[in-house]
């Protein structure tokens, strides 16, 4: 079994190398904007194509049936978003369209996957920048072939921090929103950040350049590679109200440690959201 995982993982890192290439030229071209959930929620037909691209290749090399997919446009089109015991690739094509939409260089192909309900591999491909971040359970986490470690700091006061505004603009949540970072801005730490893509925000937790990140609202999807690429560079993932991470819950605290991690946790002001699993008839 798990010289098949090794082959899956090199397998991803080729497609998700490929589909970044696929991106980037599309950035080239004229981008037609469609939304999803909300009017800022966009999606493009270059997600649509890369996501089938992915699926496709994955298919082919895998059998068709052995498989299961849970795909960022997949979803949208009401497929299952349900996690199984069955292997699982998860996939998001385009994460950060916002950003590939006005050519904001954050863009990320993020493809994970998971046995038994566990992740075992996450490959994020920061496709403007062309930088390959990898990580395969027990086995470390790297960009470029480089092993990457999260930072030692522990004083919040000499941290950076990550969040995101995400896509759900009711009043309320904006609220709460704004009321946290203001009152992490306030600890105060060094710096509030944000890439516009998840996966790359958890990456950048894995290398150190930050201490933590946290959303609510964000997708499995967003968020499954990168959490192999967290833990695997030292760092751990939390709930936002400090209990064990749910990467159905669409909420999570990445960070290089506890105490960094509690910290934040202590000034997450949390607001509900339909969990990714939920029956189609909730969401
Ligand atoms: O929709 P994409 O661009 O795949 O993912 C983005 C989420 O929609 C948004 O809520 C979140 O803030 C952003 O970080 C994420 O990557
Ligand atoms: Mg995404």
């Amino acid at each position: 079994m798990a010289d098949q995982w090794q082959e899956a993982y090199d397998f991803a890192v080729q497609v998700a190398r490929a589909a970044g290439a696929v991106i980037r030229k599309a950035g080239e071209e004229e981008i037609k904007v469609q939304t999803k959930s909300s009017t800022v929620d966009l999606v493009t037909k270059t997600d649509e194509r890369v996501e089938k691209i992915i699926i496709g290749s994955l298919k082919e090399q895998f059998g068709e049936g052995t498989h299961c997919f849970i795909g960022e446009e997949s979803v949208s089109k009401e497929e299952p978003c349900i996690l199984t015991d069955k292997p699982t690739w998860i996939i998001d094509p385009v994460d950060g369209t916002t950003n590939f939409v006005h050519g904001f260089p954050f863009v990320a192909v993020s493809i994970a996957f998971a046995v038994n309900k566990e992740l075992e591999f996450g490959v994020v491909y920061s496709c403007m920048e062309d930088k390959m971040y990898k990580a395969r359970k027990g086995q470390g986490a790297f960009c470029d072939d480089e092993p990457i470690q999260v930072s030692d700091v522990k004083d919040i006061h000499k941290s950076i921090i990550i969040s995101e505004h995400g896509t759900d603009r009711s009043p309320e949540k904006v609220q709460k929103i704004f009321s946290t970072m203001k009152k992490i801005l306030c600890i105060p730490v060094h710096g509030l950040r944000g890439s516009g893509t998840a996966a790359t925000n958890m990456c950048l937790v894995a290398c150190g350049a930050v201490e933590a990140f946290f959303e609510i609202g964000i997708h499995c999807w967003d968020i499954a590679a990168g959490a192999v690429i967290v833990r695997e560079a030292g760092g751990l993932l939390l709930d936002v109200d400090g209990g064990p991470f749910d990467l159905m819950s669409r909420r999570m605290v990445s960070g290089n440690n506890r105490v960094i991690a509690n910290r934040i946790i202590k000034e997450i002001e949390i607001f509900d959201s339909v969990r990714d699993d939920a029956p189609i008839a909730k969401k």
